[in-house]
């Protein structure tokens, strides 16, 4: 049977973020590097994750955060991001279908690759400030 649905509900957006989290933390090139970050604050982490999806998918304003800021100063390069969206992909195409999961992924790979090019951009300009 195909388990696979559509993404409607806060329990969806949880299914999700847990089970991409998990892979995230058993993956030898970025696990690591969360870990080292977050700590003992997973479920901090993962309650602030529920809330930014929520706002993507849904437009139910609850994360009120700047997404950039914690990335900028991290040890991660294009093959890091392109693991972060091999896991994200693959773990909405193992649980869900349809638009939001479209969505979902397509909003995965913007931000992956504006976050990239910010960092590059930094790295080229270590003087110029963040914002
Ligand atoms: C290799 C890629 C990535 C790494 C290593 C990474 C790592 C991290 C870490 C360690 C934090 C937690 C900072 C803290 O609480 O102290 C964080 C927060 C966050 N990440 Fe990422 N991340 C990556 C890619 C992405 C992408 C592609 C997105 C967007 C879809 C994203 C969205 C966020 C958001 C929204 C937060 C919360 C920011 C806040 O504090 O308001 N991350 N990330």
């Amino acid at each position: 049977m195909d388990m696979k649905r559509a993404i409607e509900t806060m329990e969806d957006i949880r299914l999700l973020v847990d089970t991409f989290y998990g892979k995230v933390r058993e993956n030898p090139l970025i696990g690591p590097i969360f870990d080292s970050v977050i700590g003992d604050r997973w479920p901090v982490h993962l309650e602030k994750m529920y809330r930014f999806w929520q706002t993507v998918l849904f437009g139910e304003h609850t994360y009120y955060g700047a997404p950039f800021p914690p990335h900028a100063q991290l040890p991660v390069d294009r093959q890091h991001f392109d693991t972060w969206l091999g896991l994200w992909h693959t773990t909405l195409d193992q649980l869900f279908t349809g638009e939001k999961a479209a969505e979902a992924k397509w909003r995965g790979d913007k931000m992956a690759a504006m976050f990239l090019s910010k960092i590059n951009y930094y790295r080229s300009r270590p003087s110029t400030p963040l914002s």
